[in-house]
């Protein structure tokens, strides 16, 4: 379970997160949404270490990350997993080369206990034939699924994954966000989206919050999408004409 607390973070002054209150739990997966320069990324960032709040506490498990020393904040890192926008793969290596790097950076692990994991994550995420692949090679949506296989080769406790749909069509990316759903749940990892893919909000938003101006401007499920009245909500969603669409649609059916 991750808990932030007050999170404040500025540039310059400037403050773009201002005093965020937010609770992730394990096994279930939370997206943070939000338009363009809400703060999400800067959230990101600081629950992955990256940037410093001036101000906020963040709780991994009940630790609190001010409070670690700099060996607990290196095995933080570890059970930490990362799915980057536009999957970062390294495309001078194999694929079974890109999911192994987190092994071989973090562990001592022989060479067969390695490729038996890597085996065992990209069967996981059903590229049991793509080891020797390029990820050229590969269609965006598979190397998305590399991305995730390589952020869960350590088996980590958080899972982090900024806009992980970006540049999928519409097919692509539900298989994506149903494949971090499930593995969220098959090995009960703190999961935490960033998106603005609003068909994901609808699909896997076990837990949303919405960020906007740096503040946290609601928080919800996906069921409760369609049946709040938050004007910052509801102005988020249905700037779509097809979710406003679903949404009359819902009331419609509750009310009867
Ligand atoms: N390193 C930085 N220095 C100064 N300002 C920054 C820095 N990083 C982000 N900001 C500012 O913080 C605000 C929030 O940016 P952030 O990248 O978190 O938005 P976002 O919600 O992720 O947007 P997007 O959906 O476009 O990725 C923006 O106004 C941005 O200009």
């Amino acid at each position: 379970m991750i808990e932030v607390k007050d999170l404040y973070k500025e540039f310059d002054g400037t403050p773009v997160l201002k005093g965020i209150n937010a609770t992730f739990e394990n096994g279930k997966t939370s997206l943070v949404i939000g338009t363009s320069g809400s703060g999400k990324t800067v959230f990101l960032k600081c629950l992955l270490g990256l940037l410093h709040p001036e101000r906020g506490d963040i709780s991994y498990d009940g630790n609190i990350y001010n409070q670690m020393s700099p060996d607990e904040k290196r095995d933080l890192k570890k059970d930490i997993g990362m799915v980057f926008q536009g999957s970062a793969l390294f495309d001078s290596s194999t694929v079974e080369e890109n999911v192994m790097f987190p092994l071989k950076m973090f562990t001592n692990q022989p060479y067969e206990e390695r490729i038996e994991r890597v085996n065992f994550v990209l069967n996981r995420v059903n590229l049991e034939n793509a080891n020797k692949k390029y990820p050229a090679e590969l269609s965006g949506g598979m190397q998305k699924r590399v991305a995730i296989a390589r952020a869960i080769v350590m088996n980590p406790k958080y899972l982090f994954c900024d806009e992980p749909n970006s540049g999928l069509d519409p097919k692509t990316s539900t298989v994506i966000d149903t494949l971090i759903q499930e593995i969220t749940k098959e090995y009960n990892i703190t999961t935490i989206i960033n998106s603005h893919d609003m068909n994901s909000v609808m699909e896997i938003g076990e837990k949303i919050i919405l960020l906007k101006n740096g503040v946290k401007a609601w928080e919800g499920t996906s069921d409760e999408v369609f049946r709040t009245d938050n004007k910052d909500l509801t102005n988020f969603v249905y700037s779509s004409n097809l979710f406003k669409k679903v949404r009359e649609a819902q009331l419609k059916e509750d009310s009867k």
